[in-house]
């Protein structure tokens, strides 16, 4: 809390809680991350994707039954409705996630009961835009590249149909574990940014379309999920892992920040960060490219960033993610939208609980000014409350409640 004018300030709204969830618990130090009670390391280790979201979305690790039947409904959704289609289309020269917003908007034309904020109609739309969001970010990318959109292969995973559809070819197994365990380990963060827009839409009863498009569209700030493409872009800019050092210093003297360092709940390094960093090597030293790793490792361990480390500024999910997706081949622009692509489970487990809720969420900001002449009832008689509000109507707002 931040006293100002004897008023407590809850900054950023970064204390306290606003409410309770079943969804994850973010311990900040030393860091862990359990998904509804189990840990995000076995998780990593021994689940996948489909069996992921199945927990995320019911509660419970599925039964072998189970999890084939949620499979072969993300299977049998993974084709997008033709007005899905010509908006993509029509994004065709924008961010990939310009058009993945808009997307997963306009998957709402094909959807007869848009309203229906129920229990079962939020799992069933949540599970429609797991399926159909992998399918979304690929056929932009084709349509920008002058290619056609391909139909989804049944035989395939999650992961692995978004890399075929992406790139037109089945993949190599090992490469779709590693997306399988990226989109996993990105598939759920308690109330950060774009889960908390996405829950103040469904908290005033919008649709799932607009709570989604919410969240999608926070996602987008570097200081989110944006900060995986900026983290390649760091590691061109860097060059060499001789640079490292002056590089950052750089940075840091200027105030910046170095993305994929800090986290607004970790005091410690984000585990989710640690199987990531252990990926980004191995497939390094598989695709004969360490440089990325060596390049990323360098400015971990410059002087400032292991000084910052001491302060709780570590690794966070995003330093390693970009080194894996662009030895895949994947474009920078993309990193953003895979990030969104495994976070559907998350957001929709969030909005489950929010429209489970009554409460409309409604901070408050402090007004700053003075209460102005005009709006006193003892003010001077030349401020009358017309005068002063036909004058108030010609200045820009600033500061509101
Ligand atoms: C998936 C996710 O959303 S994870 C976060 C992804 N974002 C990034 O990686 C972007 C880079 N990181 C950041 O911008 C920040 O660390 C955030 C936004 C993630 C968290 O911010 P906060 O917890 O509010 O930390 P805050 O901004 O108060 O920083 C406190 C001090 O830590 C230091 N610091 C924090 N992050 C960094 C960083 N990435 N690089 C260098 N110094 C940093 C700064 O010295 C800062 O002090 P200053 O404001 O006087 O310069
Ligand atoms: O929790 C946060 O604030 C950021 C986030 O989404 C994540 O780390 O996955």
């Amino acid at each position: 809390m931040v006293s100002e004018n004897k008023v407590e300030l809850n900054k950023g709204l970064r204390s306290g809680y606003y409410d309770r969830t079943e969804s994850s618990l973010i311990v900040p130090k030393p860091g862990k991350l359990l998904y509804r009670g189990y840990n995000i390391d076995d998780l990593a280790r021994y689940s996948t994707f489909e069996e992921t979201t199945y927990l995320l979305l019911y509660g419970s690790l599925p039964t072998r039954s189970q999890c084939d039947e949620l499979t072969s409904r993300l299977v049998s959704l993974r084709s997008l409705p033709p007005q899905v289609l010509e908006t993509i289309a029509t994004y065709r020269d924008s961010h990939p996630m310009d058009a993945l917003r808009a997307a997963v908007s306009a998957m709402s034309i094909s959807d007869p009961d848009v309203e229906d904020n129920s229990h079962e109609g939020i799992l069933d739309k949540g599970i429609r835009m797991v399926a159909a969001t992998p399918a979304m970010v690929a056929a932009h990318h084709r349509i920008r590249s002058g290619l056609d959109p391909i139909e989804p292969d049944e035989s395939l995973t999650h992961a692995a149909s978004f890399l075929h559809l992406l790139f037109g070819e089945h993949p190599d197994p090992e490469d779709a574990k590693l997306i399988d365990k990226d989109f996993l380990l990105h598939a759920e963060h308690g109330s950060n940014a774009s889960t908390f827009a996405g829950r103040v839409a469904a908290s005033t009863g919008a649709d799932f379309y607009s709570a989604m498009t919410s969240a999608v569209s926070v996602l987008k700030g570097p200081k989110h999920g944006g900060a995986a493409e900026a983290v390649i872009r760091m590691a061109h800019d860097v060059g060499s892992e001789e640079n490292a050092e002056a590089y950052v210093e750089s940075v840091i003297g200027n105030r910046g920040r170095i993305p994929g360092f800090g986290h607004p709940v970790y005091q410690d390094i984000d585990p989710r960060s640690v199987h990531l960093r252990a990926d980004a090597k191995a497939l390094g030293e598989r695709k004969g490219q360490p440089k990325w790793f060596a390049i990323i490792e360098a400015v971990a361990n410059s002087h400032a960033m292991r000084r910052r480390a001491k302060l709780g500024i570590n690794p966070n999910v995003d330093l390693w993610s970009g080194a894996i997706y662009s030895l895949l081949n994947i474009p920078e622009d993309l990193f953003v939208p895979l990030f969104a692509i495994g976070r559907i489970p998350g957001w929709t487990l969030h909005l489950l609980e929010q429209y489970a809720s009554r409460d409309i969420l409604r901070p408050r900001l402090y007004y700053k000014r003075q209460e102005g002449p005009g709006v006193r009832p003892d003010g001077p008689a030349a401020m009358t409350p017309s005068r002063e509000l036909s004058r108030a109507r010609a200045r820009p707002e600033r500061d509101g409640r």
